[in-house]
């Protein structure tokens, strides 16, 4: 079927319900009706993620219901075990997640799938504690993490606690084909599953289980400042209880939340874009923290798996700390800690992505600690985690990626920004301690290990058009190759689609130069843009500096030349 047959399908076929026939009926630009058509929700970088609304390109009721029958199915395939084991499902503070993570759990009790559903919103990392605390068999999240308003997701989650990798999402994408109509989805009544004991509801008992083992994962608890003012965001979205709950039980007693915040709001109305990457997403933060001359700011995204940081400065106002930055100086303090401590094991390892810079691997190698890259997505990091459960060769210490993911030891098995929290907290109240700021450790990791700059820049192309040219944007840049940037000569490329690599396989082009600047350049598969990563390590900080400007100035244009 095209997509207007689709379409057409959709606005006559009675199943669909009045509210969505309408929404289509009163569609008027054929382009509209073209992107919400033209192909079914992906399996990305991290599930499904789509904007909310009706068609076949969309997180609607019918895609989210398609899609839990097909793993619903995949799950039955592993037979009556699998089935008890069943299924714990999160959600966040998005426009329809309650309502997407209800429609999940009634498919799955229709398939006579065990259910553990949360009362009530929850960070992302706690579905992957609550997997492995409760030996499901997997997981779902509904949430969009970061993306603005109006888009929604859908994670899966399997038994180790980590989200899909190719492999089951395959096999879930190839029982979605042999569905066919959506009609064929089951579904339960949701009392009658709760009646039934399909369903049943989670609440305290895992919040108290899941902070307390955060709590032990403390590195120091003596010689650590904890009167350290912080000025924290759940930018309304599920942090809020959860790492406020973290740092008091730890102590940190000079926690100040941003009041307008703090409480959940689907529209995301006080920061318009909710991404704590982007630096704007502080405005509130900032003007607090100024007022309170609060030491730290934090912010954590609407599902709380991610944070970003900032310091206040020499001159009294903030600065933004990137995730390599931000994931350095946790390498760092983590590595540095254990090993005073005679507490860091000869098979400790790191794991960051290949787009991430290369600082945090300089300080691992000078403690003996081997760094490990694999494709973008922390479920790729976490898949070192369960691959050493098996293995037992190396001891996952810290997983972490420029997009201000971190995580702390193998608890949970994705990016915690609850964990991350606490040892962000602690790591700043122990250098406020010795009289530093996270800024001096940094520029003290710099004098050590050369300065290290980077940049990253994204180019947002929506919808379909979008989609093509970020297509010919990676065609003209990986058939031909910028050869020289200044004075930088073109040394080595990796084309992660074509060549044979340890990390896999997907659609990422490197460039490495003779002076050991690199760069990256790949399709998100989270939000509609292409992203340029640029790395440079030098002897100044003016020196790494004017790199880094001048490989962004010659890559940016070339990259926008492409129609
Ligand atoms: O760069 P993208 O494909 O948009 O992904 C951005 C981020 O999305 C998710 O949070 C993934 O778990 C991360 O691993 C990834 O870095």
């Amino acid at each position: 079927m095209d997509y207007m047959e689709k379409y057409k399908m959709w606005v006559e076929d009675p199943y669909f319900d009045e509210q969505t026939k309408l929404e289509l009926k009163n569609l008027t630009d054929e382009k509209e009706i073209e992107d919400r058509f033209f192909k079914d929700l992906e399996f990305g970088t991290a599930g499904l993620r789509g904007k909310i609304g009706a068609g076949t390109n969309r997180m609607n009721v019918y895609t989210v219901s398609l899609a839990t029958q097909g793993l619903a199915s995949t799950i039955l395939k592993r037979g009556e075990e699998a089935k008890k084991r069943g299924v714990a499902i999160a959600y966040d503070v998005r426009m329809y997640s309650d309502k997407f993570a209800e429609i999940a759990a009634r498919v799955l009790a229709a398939n006579g799938i065990k259910v553990y559903l949360f009362d009530g919103i929850r960070p992302t990392p706690m579905l992957s504690y609550t997997i492995r605390k409760l030996g499901t068999i997997s997981g779902i999240v509904i949430t969009a993490s970061h993306n603005p308003k109006d888009y929604n997701g859908y994670k899966v989650y399997w038994e180790e606690g980590s989200q899909i990798l190719d492999e089951i999402a395959d096999e879930i994408l190839s029982e979605i084909s042999k569905i066919g109509h959506y009609k064929n989805v089951k579904m339960m009544n949701f009392d009658e599953a709760k009646d039934k004991g399909l369903i049943e509801i989670l609440g305290k008992e895992i919040d108290d289980q899941y902070t307390r083992e955060i709590l032990n994962m403390a590195i120091n608890d003596e010689n650590v400042d904890k009167d350290i003012k912080i000025v924290y965001t759940p930018l309304n979205g599920t942090g809020n209880k959860p790492v406020r709950r973290v740092l008091k039980e730890r102590g940190f007693n000079n926690i100040i939340v941003v009041p307008e915040q703090e409480n959940p709001d689907p529209t995301f109305a006080t920061v318009g874009y909710p991404n704590p990457e982007d630096t704007k997403a502080f405005k509130y933060a900032r003007e607090l923290g100024l007022r309170e001359k609060a030491d730290l700011l934090l912010a954590t995204d609407p599902d709380s798996d991610r944070v970003a940081v900032a310091v206040m400065n020499d001159n009294g106002d903030y600065t933004y700390l990137n995730g390599n930055q931000t994931g350095a100086l946790l390498v760092n303090y983590i590595v540095t800690q254990r090993h005073a401590k005679n507490d860091l094991s000869s098979n400790a390892a790191i794991v960051k992505s290949i787009v991430t810079g290369d600082l945090g691997k300089a300080v691992a190698k000078k403690y003996g600690v081997t760094t490990f890259e694999t494709l973008t997505g922390f479920k790729n990091i976490c898949a070192k985690a369960n691959e050493w459960d098996i293995t037992g060769e190396y001891k996952f210490l810290f997983g972490y990626e420029e997009s201000i993911g971190y995580v702390y030891q193998d608890l949970v098995r994705d990016k915690d920004a609850i964990v991350s929290s606490m040892i962000i907290a602690e790591m700043a109240g122990y250098y406020k301690n010795k009289g530093m700021s996270l800024l001096d450790v940094l520029e003290n990791m710099y004098s050590e290990y050369g300065y290290y700059a980077e940049k990253q820049i994204s180019i947002v192309l929506e919808g379909i058009e979008g989609q093509y040219r970020i297509k010919r944007m990676m065609d003209d840049i990986r058939h031909q190759p910028i050869m020289s940037i200044g004075e930088m000569m073109l040394k080595d490329t990796i084309d992660y689609l074509r060549d044979e690599t340890d990390a896999g396989k997907s659609n990422v082009l490197r460039f490495f130069l003779d002076d050991g600047s690199w760069y990256a350049i790949r399709p998100s598969g989270t939000e509609p843009k292409i992203k340029i990563y640029i790395y440079t390590v030098a002897d100044t900080k003016e020196n790494a500096n004017e790199k880094i400007e001048l490989i962004e100035k010659v890559v940016l244009h070339r990259i926008e030349s492409v129609n």
